[in-house]
């Protein structure tokens, strides 16, 4: 099932923040939207998921498996989101419930969307909690979310994202929160998980370090606008836009951090 997106535009209060934006996401496709803060990447997310914030108006075409999605009803995009699209944020912590267990809240969407009985559900949350590699599946459903680190918080919100087997994942940022190793393990994940199932992946980053790890293809924003449209290895290799050309001295500076007594170093 593939996501268009034409001409996106998002209005809050009477500003343009998203002026314009056209991409495609074909099934199985891997595409990073990449831009500085404030360059309208949480914002195109959110609204192709209908989940702008009161006061923001989004118009354009957003088209999933050819149908438009921009504007339904609440209850027709609710189903949509979590049994077609999953969606995980930068910040497990705010995703999860602190009074819930694990095991409920990855059970709840399929309680919800596929009205799975209670025990067929913790079964089911069981096994995604083993798919994303978390250590003892069985042991760790009964955990409460205060009980987790922050990665393995990042894992269980990815498990619930995909306990419907959605064809598409929008992740805004889920790295970001996490430190340098830990942020290595849940792309890996993500990867392996987008491999196996052929589900198609939007990834939202402000690095180009990180996206060069989880996406093929990748669209440049700067302020509301696509400023550079395309495969990886060519933003990568010969960055057409100053934005780019920024992004990729910034990732090229977090990759190569000379020591002191590094022959290459000049400190
Ligand atoms: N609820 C809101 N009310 C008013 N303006 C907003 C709101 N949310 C976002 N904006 C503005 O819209 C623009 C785009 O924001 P958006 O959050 O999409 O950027 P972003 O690229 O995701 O940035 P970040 O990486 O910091 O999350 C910014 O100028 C921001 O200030």
């Amino acid at each position: 099932m593939s996501l268009e997106v034409r001409d996106l535009a998002i209005e809050i209060g009477g500003e343009r923040v998203v002026d314009g934006i056209s991409f495609d996401v074909p099934d199985g496709a891997r595409l990073g939207l990449i831009g500085e803060s404030g360059s309208g990447k949480s914002l195109t997310a959110l609204a192709i998921l209908g989940l702008l914030p009161d006061g923001a108006r989004a118009s354009g075409s957003v088209r999933w498996d050819g149908q438009e999605i921009l504007g339904l009803p609440d209850h027709h995009l609710a189903r949509l989101r979590g049994n077609d699209i999953g969606i995980v944020f930068q910040e497990p912590a705010t995703a999860l419930n602190p009074i819930r267990t694990i095991g409920r809240q990855i059970a709840e969407s399929l309680r919800i969307h596929e009205r799975v009985p209670r025990a067929e559900a913790r079964r089911r949350a069981v096994a995604e909690a083993e798919r994303v590699a978390l250590p003892d599946p069985d042991a760790i459903v009964a955990r409460y979310p205060h009980q987790l680190s922050g990665g393995q918080r990042q894992r269980v919100a990815i498990a619930m994202a995909l306990v419907c087997g959605p064809r598409l994942l929008i992740a805004d940022e889920p790295t970001t929160a996490l430190d340098v190793t830990i942020q290595a393990g849940i792309l890996r994940l993500l990867g392996s998980l987008a491999e196996e199932s052929g589900m198609s992946l939007v990834f939202i980053t402000h690095d180009l370090a990180v996206l060069s790890q989880i996406a093929t293809h990748a669209v440049v924003l700067e302020r509301g606008r696509v400023v550079e449209h395309g495969p990886l290895t060519q933003l990568l290799t010969a960055p057409a836009s100053p934005v780019t050309r920024a992004l990729l001295r910034d990732a090229t500076a977090t990759l190569w951090r000379p020591e002191p007594d590094h022959p290459g170093a000049t400190a």
